[in-house]
């Protein structure tokens, strides 16, 4: 048997780059004699407080299937920068797109808490967080997965083969505007939405599913990456374009009197918001 060695994500949440930023300073003061013993303790504590939650969250959430973890492991395997400049791949991708075990064990949780038959995702990559919440649909449920990039949306679709509630999944590919605007013409309505595309366009589809009745009445938006790795609360000086469009879109939520909202520190930022 080869031994594939899956190389390492690097930090993409703000917790993850607190934790490496503190596991830097402590191996830092740890090697100064002249630092006050309390001093280095408190760092130290700071450091172990940061860089073991998400490793318990891991061991306290159900284990993902042997589906979930064999797709992890494909997508952190591809050479995604190659793939893209040999123009394999529409968009630069990175294995760090995927949301992963707690994530994705919590978009399942939710289609199970409101029994969500029909589901729409805006933004599939490989297809880890659509096959999640697949797994949560009952038989006769649908998720619609858009996806712009034909590669990725190709390891997606083998991954789904794979699995027993792979057959729940519809793949459409190309720029998801157009594929709502599509959907919408098409009559069809979702009771959950994971936005999880093109940050620049969060605003344009947040307002695509309220106006065209793609949100069904009382439906939810799940949304990724709202903390932006703490650029939307860091100085706007320190954030990059999609740090602002973030900032922009978590400001179009709160002041838009349809929906209610509550923005969850999971991961990366997590919102969750209903059609009142
Ligand atoms: C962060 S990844 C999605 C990760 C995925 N939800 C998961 O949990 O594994 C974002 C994906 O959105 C896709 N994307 C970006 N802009 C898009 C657009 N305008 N239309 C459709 N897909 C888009 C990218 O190609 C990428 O695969």
């Amino acid at each position: 048997m080869t031994n594939v060695i899956v190389p390492t994500a690097r930090p993409v949440t703000p917790l993850g780059i607190l934790a490496k930023k503190l596991e830097a300073i402590v191996k830092e003061v740890n090697q100064r004699a002249d630092l006050p013993a309390q001093l280095v303790a408190e760092i130290n504590h700071a450091w172990r407080l940061a860089a073991g939650l998400d490793p318990y969250l891991e061991e306290c959430t159900t284990a993902e299937s042997a589906e979930l973890a064999a797709l992890a492991k494909t997508t952190a395997t591809e050479t995604w920068d190659a793939h893209f400049s040999g123009g394999t791949t529409v968009r630069p991708l990175e294995q760090e797109m995927l949301s992963g075990h707690i994530e994705g064990q919590t978009l399942k949780m939710f289609v199970h808490m409101t029994k969500a038959k029909r589901v729409l995702e805006i933004g599939m990559f490989t297809g880890y967080s659509a096959l999640a919440m697949a797994e949560a649909l009952p038989e006769d449920g649908v998720l619609v997965a858009c996806e712009v990039d034909p590669y990725a949306a190709e390891i997606g679709q083998k991954a789904f083969q794979q699995s027993p509630h792979g057959a729940k999944i519809r793949v459409e590919l190309g720029g998801a505007l157009e594929t709502l605007d599509r959907l919408a013409q098409a009559g069809e309505s979702f009771d959950l939405v994971f936005i999880d595309a093109d940050k620049k366009e969060y605003v344009a589809y947040f307002h695509k599913l309220l106006d065209s009745g793609l949100l069904a009445a009382g439906g939810f938006i799940c949304v990724d990456n709202t903390l932006l790795q703490g650029e939307v609360y860091l100085s706007a000086g320190e954030r990059s374009v999609n740090g602002e469009a973030i900032a922009q879109f978590n400001r179009t939520v709160a002041n838009d009197p349809r929906v209610e909202q509550v923005l969850l520190p999971l991961r990366d930022g997590l919102t969750i918001i209903r059609n009142s």
